[in-house]
Order: C-alpha cells, then structure tokens, then sequence
C-alpha cells in the first residue's frame, strides 16, 4: 500500500498570493494610487495591485488582532476588577517589521501605517525606525564598530527596548533620537515624540532579536517581547543584494548629489568605481548582517512576506495560534 507523504508539521500556515488575497473580504481601498507611489520607497515595486492583493488583507488581519487584544484587556480587566490597582487602561498595540537592509521593511511599514490609521478603531498609528537607536558615528569610531552599521552590537539596544517597553507601559510620552541617511548618523539635538497611539509600528534589521543574556547571565526581556505581532520581509539573498546596488546606482544620482551627503564623494568618481564600493559594502557588511543576524530571526515573526524577484509578494506564512 502507498501513502502520500504529508509536509512536516509546522507553526505556520503558508499561503499563495491568490489564496491571501481572497481574504480581503470588504476591506475598502483608502489609498490612490498617488499616495501608494508618494509612500513607495525608491527601487521599491509596489502599484495598487499589490495594495489590494496583499496590504489590505493584511489591514483586515490585523484589525481582527487589535479588536480581540481589546477583548483580552476586558477579559485582564475582568479579573483586576476586585484587586486594589484596579481596571488598567489600554496600551498601544505594537508591530515589529524586520528584514535585511534594501528589502523594503520601511515601504512596507509606511503603507501600514497608513492602511491602519485609516480604521476608525485605531487612527492613531506611528511609526518608529530602530536606526535613531544606532551609536551616533563617534562612538562606533571610538569602539571600533563604524563597518559593523546594523549589527546588534551597532545599536543602543537598551535604549531601543526601553523606549518601546516605556510605550508599551502606557506613558504619556515617550522620545526617540532620529537617523539621517543624509548625514549618515545621529541628528545631533533631533528627537522623535510618540504620544500614546493606538498603533506604534517598530521597523528595523533587528526588531526580532532575542535579547542578550545580562552581565550575571540572566535572560533580559528583549524588544520583540513587547510586540503583539510582527512581520517580516522576505527575499532570496541575491534579490536583495540586487535592489541594493540598483538602490545605491539611484541614489548616486539623487540624493548623493547633495554636497551634505555622507556618499557625495561617490558622485565624483566613475560608476564602475562607485558601483565596486557599493558591492563590498554589501559584501561585508549587509549580506553578512542578514546571514549572521537578521535571517535567524525570521521564524520569530507572526507572519513573513515572501517576495519574489520582481518585488511582488507571492507568498506568505502565518503563524498559528
Ligand atoms: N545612503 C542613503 N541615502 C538616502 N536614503 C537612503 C540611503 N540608504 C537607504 N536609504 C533609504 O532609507 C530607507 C531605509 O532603507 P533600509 O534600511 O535599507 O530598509 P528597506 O530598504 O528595507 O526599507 C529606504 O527608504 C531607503 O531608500
Ligand atoms: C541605517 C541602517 C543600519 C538600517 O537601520 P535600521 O532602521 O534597520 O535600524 C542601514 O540602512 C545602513 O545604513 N547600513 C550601513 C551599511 C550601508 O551603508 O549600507
């Protein structure tokens, strides 16, 4: 007697595009097709199309996510109700997005953010990038860490994860310094306020780490803790590698020109010249932070995107409950 095999068992349920884009139901479109392409990072593909097949079912998902949160805070609160602290107020509910460099995480965040705060449950969504919680120049300089931009160790990562424990907690307010890539560092002075939204959207390299042991070995609470979903954003490595170095062939002919940018001085040498520092930058920064770092951390996520060469979404992996 023969038997089918059947696929291993996994956490996820995995799905094509077709089969995900059947589940918008009556989501509304709220967005032209003007504010897709202002939201569209630069080497990024993303038209209607991929709004409506794969961003608003998305938009839906998550909808559902922060209406049955709601339903567990009553159900917290039910049970608070006799204790002397009492019924606690709501916290925001927070979103990680992870990915490697030049995946399009912020194309992807941006979108969301603006597809969510479109529901009149939650218009309230922010949106915060890890790269404000980077070392500011001289002090990756100092620590001998200035071709490791990216990596954990590149990070303030106490910073980072007190930042969203402290929104998370319900503060009133909460700051964030900010990253230029003008400049190519921190904005000396710069800060970003975060005021209690309904929404705060994490998007960087590393949202889903773990935490690093402390001093006396301990395991700390790390940032993806505090998540109550999180998406990564998926590509084969040599796509990736290809959107970054279309990506920096763009950019040496926009936003380099500016003399204030920290990569002008690749504005005046030869492409191919320019086009050799870009690869090895790849070569041994990026591609090795996404191997050693970021990939690890993609089975940690609530759902992956999985994008095909073209940048399209074809498919998806949702976690189970
Ligand atoms: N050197 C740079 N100068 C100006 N903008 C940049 C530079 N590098 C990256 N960017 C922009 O910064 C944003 C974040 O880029 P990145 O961290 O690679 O994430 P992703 O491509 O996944 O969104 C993108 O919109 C990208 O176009
Ligand atoms: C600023 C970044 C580390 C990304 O930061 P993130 O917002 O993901 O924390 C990255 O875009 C970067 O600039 N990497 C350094 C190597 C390079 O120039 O590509």
């Amino acid at each position: 007697m023969t038997t089918t095999p059947t696929a291993p068992a996994s956490p996820f349920v995995d799905l094509t595009r077709a089969q995900w884009s059947a589940l918008r139901e009556r989501t509304p479109l709220p967005l032209t097709a003007e504010e897709v392409e202002r939201l569209r990072g630069l080497g990024d593909v993303i038209d209607l199309d991929e709004v409506v097949d794969v961003y608003l079912p998305l938009s839906r998902l998550l909808n559902l996510y922060v209406a049955a949160h709601s339903g567990l805070r009553g159900a917290l609160n039910t049970f608070l109700a006799g204790a002397a602290a009492g019924a606690q107020p709501g916290t925001p509910f927070v979103i990680g997005v992870a990915g490697s460099v030049a995946v399009g995480k912020s194309t992807t965040a941006r979108l969301l953010q603006a597809l969510l705060a479109r529901w009149p449950e939650h218009p309230r969504v922010e949106l915060v990038t890890t790269d404000g919680f980077l070392l500011p120049n001289a002090e990756l300089q100092r620590r001998g860490l200035m071709s490791r931009k990216g990596f954990p160790e590149s990070y303030d990562r106490r910073a980072l994860t007190r930042f969203v424990a402290d929104v998370k907690s319900g503060k009133a307010e909460v700051t964030a310094p900010v990253y230029s890539h003008l400049i190519y560092d921190i904005v000396p002075g710069e800060l970003l306020t975060v005021r209690r939204p309904d929404i705060l959207i994490v998007e960087g390299l590393n949202v889903l780490q773990p935490a690093l042991p402390g001093q006396d070995g301990r395991t700390r609470i790390g940032l993806a803790d505090y998540f109550d979903f999180s998406v990564y954003v998926d590509a084969r490595t040599e796509d990736i590698e290809r959107w970054y170095l279309g990506r920096f062939r763009k950019l040496r002919e926009t936003a380099f020109q500016n003399p204030d940018s920290y990569f002008t001085k690749y504005t005046r040498v030869a492409e191919d010249e320019a086009m050799d520092y870009a690869r090895m930058i790849w070569r041994t920064v990026n591609q090795p932070n996404l191997q050693e770092n970021v990939l690890p951390t993609r089975s940690r996520a609530t759902l992956v995107l999985r994008k095909s060469q073209d940048h399209k979404v074809q498919r998806l992996s949702l976690r189970k409950l």
